[in-house]
């Protein structure tokens, strides 16, 4: 595996390699991650070309009273990882190669990313969507890859890829679970073990909202349900509704995605399922 530190290394990896398939990443990777990685090396592999993976911590993403100072780092165990999965490229930029002392251009990506982590993670994002567009224009990636446990991201991603004629096509991969159902995230090592324990209850209950949806109960009482079931096992939750797959917009009919965030302790959770 080939790991390019700046922009120069990366151009001239990226045109050795061929047509690359791209993971973008903030790092500690787990089993997700990985995930996307085999499933880039299969696109790889039909097109003839190669896989690269980014990591970078994108602080234009993070507001001021997040956590990026104590967002998961592990370089060394990350490239092992990667090398393993069959990753034939890192890209991993520093802020300054990123954001030269200068840099005064964000992308805004209107609908998708109005509401839900737009609105409780202000400016997220604008940060989001710069720097992707930035890695696909970076690596002249073919394909990328993104997860479905972000599906706002995700939406976000495809319809700026769509709105600027990028040339990349934007694949999205299923969320890979632990064996209770917790969606896999890099920050769930920061819960307690009390918290651990009943982290898998947000996925039990969008499946039982979902199923709630099928048998026919409205989405109103079907939501305020899970809520209070929620709150008195020690969540807060930031938001929980029924939305359109691809405009994020709240809706009473099905199909529809069930998106939810919950707070356990100090960890923010995120999870989504299909519903009808
Ligand atoms: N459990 C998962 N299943 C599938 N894809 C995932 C999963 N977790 C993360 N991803 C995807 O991996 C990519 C990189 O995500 P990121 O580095 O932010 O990891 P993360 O585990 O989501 O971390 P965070 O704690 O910030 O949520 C994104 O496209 C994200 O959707
Ligand atoms: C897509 C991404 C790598 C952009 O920084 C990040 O938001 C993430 O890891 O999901
Ligand atoms: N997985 C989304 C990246 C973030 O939380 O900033």
């Amino acid at each position: 595996m080939r790991i390019a530190r700046d922009l120069p290394t990366l151009r001239a990896e990226a045109a050795r390699l061929g047509p690359l398939a791209l993971v973008p990443t903030m790092g500690a990777l787990h089993a997700g991650h990985l995930a996307l990685v085999a499933a880039a090396r299969r696109e790889a592999a039909a097109m003839g070309g190669a896989v690269a993976a980014s990591i970078f911590v994108n602080p234009l993403q993070f507001g001021p009273q997040e956590d990026l100072a104590r967002y998961p780092r592990d370089e060394a165990g990350d490239l092992a990882a990667l090398e393993a999965a069959g990753c034939d490229l890192a890209w991993l930029p520093g802020v300054e190669a990123m954001y030269p002392p200068g840099h005064g251009t964000a992308i805004e990506v209107a609908g998708p990313s109005e509401g839900w982590e737009g609105a409780a993670r202000p400016g997220h994002f604008r940060g989001v969507a710069t720097v992707c567009a930035k890695l696909f224009l970076q690596t002249g990636a073919r394909v990328a890859l993104f997860g479905e446990k972000d599906w706002q991201q995700l939406q976000v991603v495809r319809r700026m890829a769509r709105d600027l004629d990028l040339p990349v096509r934007i694949i999205g991969y299923p969320t890979v679970r632990e064996a209770d159902g917790l969606a896999m995230s890099s920050r769930n090592r920061f819960l307690s073990g009390e918290e651990r324990a009943k982290a898998s209850a947000l996925h039990a209950a969008l499946q039982g909202v979902a199923q709630a949806l099928a048998a026919g109960v409205p989405a109103t009482a079907a939501l305020a349900e899970m809520r209070s079931g929620l709150a008195a096992q020690g969540f807060a939750v930031d938001y929980l509704a029924l939305v359109e797959p691809e405009t994020l917009r709240e809706t009473a009919a099905l199909p529809g995605r069930l998106i939810a965030a919950a707070r356990l302790g100090t960890v923010r959770l995120l999870d989504n399922i299909a519903a009808g």
